[in-house]
């Protein structure tokens, strides 16, 4: 099924043959980076350039503009998310001010977002759990799952502490269908365990808070990708990573997709293991690369995101890898996120569209 979601994505991928402006192949903005976590944002943005996208924005906090700009130039970044100031002021707010504050703040947010015209959002890489933070970046994700106006907007990637902010939430990105959620055990477990709270009868938001805070990997997440998939109202897509990566999205009820499957006696969806050869290393941004490969996958894939998912999930798995094979126990993720162009035509063969001169 990962090979046939492969062969999926093989043909939405765009072709250099047919001449095209900058930008054309992909906007991607990532939203985190914040004064502990720097690495995390760069690595998903230059992991979507690698990929093939155009253009990479990074929105982030103050503190952490500086460190971004000077890991690449190649990066557009604007400190758009709240001030370590403004944090400390907005947790002594009353919850009702602080609605109302995060609201303004999650609309300059997403001002700052149409700005890039993206064709993809990544949230969540180094983002933090900071109270204004993840209260705008919450509200911004909940419209963002909504599509925009018309329906068609940007697709979304919800990685790291975005999943923090859905686990406090789960509603936010109920109806997103163009939206995938990158939970490894940890996350997959705070997410499940909060929807299923969330979903009884009368149940408070501080109800999904707490079961998310006292969820532990393991059984919480049993019903898997899938069911995850489903707890959270269907239509998004689950990639659930560890040492094989689960893909997963169920229909949403009363879709024609959803009574198509139950007219067969299924319950629809779609589910399938990624388990190309990875490397045995676990060193920290992986997890960044694969958000960001994602988002450049996603600008290109329309509807179908369980395609975008398995490729970028099997080109990660193939760029650890290489670079594992070449550094060993010295490798970092900055080595993967250079193996990426090669593992990307081993994994979807003759997307190029060019002829090359072979290298003597
Ligand atoms: N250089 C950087 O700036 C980096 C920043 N990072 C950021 O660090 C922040 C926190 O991310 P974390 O991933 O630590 O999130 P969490 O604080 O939720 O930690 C997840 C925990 O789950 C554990 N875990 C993962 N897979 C597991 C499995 N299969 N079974 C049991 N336990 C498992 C991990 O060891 C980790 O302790 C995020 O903002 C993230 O983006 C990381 O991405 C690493 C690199
Ligand atoms: N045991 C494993 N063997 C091979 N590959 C793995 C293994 N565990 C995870 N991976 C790969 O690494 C990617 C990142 O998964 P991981 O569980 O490290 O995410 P993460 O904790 O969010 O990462 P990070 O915080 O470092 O960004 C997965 O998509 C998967 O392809």
């Amino acid at each position: 099924m990962a090979a046939e979601a492969c062969l999926r994505a093989r043909k939405f991928v765009p072709s250099f043959a047919v001449p095209f402006h900058k930008g054309q192949h992909g906007r991607v903005v990532v939203i985190g980076g914040s004064i502990e976590y720097s690495g995390a944002p760069c690595y998903a943005a230059m992991a979507a350039l690698r990929t093939g996208a155009d253009l990479a924005w990074v929105i982030c906090a103050p503190e952490a503009a500086g460190a971004i700009k000077a890991f690449s130039p190649e990066l557009i970044v604007i400190p758009g998310l709240p001030s370590a100031e403004e944090n400390e002021r907005v947790a002594r707010l009353p919850a009702a001010r602080r609605d109302a504050v995060a609201r303004l703040a999650a609309q300059n947010l997403l001002g700052l977002v149409r700005a890039a015209r993206p064709s993809a959002v990544v949230v969540g890489p180094g983002l933090g759990r900071e109270v204004a933070v993840q209260a705008a970046v919450s509200a911004a994700i909940e419209m963002l799952c909504q599509g925009g106006e018309d329906g068609t907007g940007p697709a979304v990637v919800l990685d790291a502490d975005a999943l923090w902010a859905v686990a406090c939430k789960p509603s936010i990105v109920r109806g997103g269908s163009r939206v995938v959620i990158t939970p490894n055990a940890a996350e997959a477990a705070r997410i499940a365990a909060a929807a299923a709270a969330a979903a009884k009868p009368e149940a408070a938001a501080a109800d999904a808070r707490a079961a998310a805070a006292a969820a532990k990997p393991g059984p919480a997440e049993e019903g898997g990708a899938l069911g995850l998939s489903k707890a959270l109202g269907g239509g998004v897509t689950v990639v659930l990573k560890g040492a094989e990566d689960v893909v997963a999205r169920a229909p949403v009820p009363g879709s024609a997709a959803a009574k198509a499957a139950g007219a067969d006696g299924a319950d629809g969806g779609e589910a399938f293991a990624v388990s190309h050869a990875g490397s045995p290393r676990r060193c920290g941004g992986q997890g960044d690369v694969l958000a960001g490969a994602l988002g450049a996958l996603a600008s290109w894939a329309g509807d179908d995101l369980p395609a975008a998912s398995a490729a970028a999930c099997a080109i990660l798995r193939d760029a650890a890898r290489s670079a594992f094979a070449k550094h060993r126990r010295a490798t970092v993720t900055p080595d993967i996120l250079s193996e990426l162009g090669l593992a990307f035509e081993r994994v979807l063969p003759d997307t190029l569209g060019v002829e090359l001169e072979r290298a003597e």
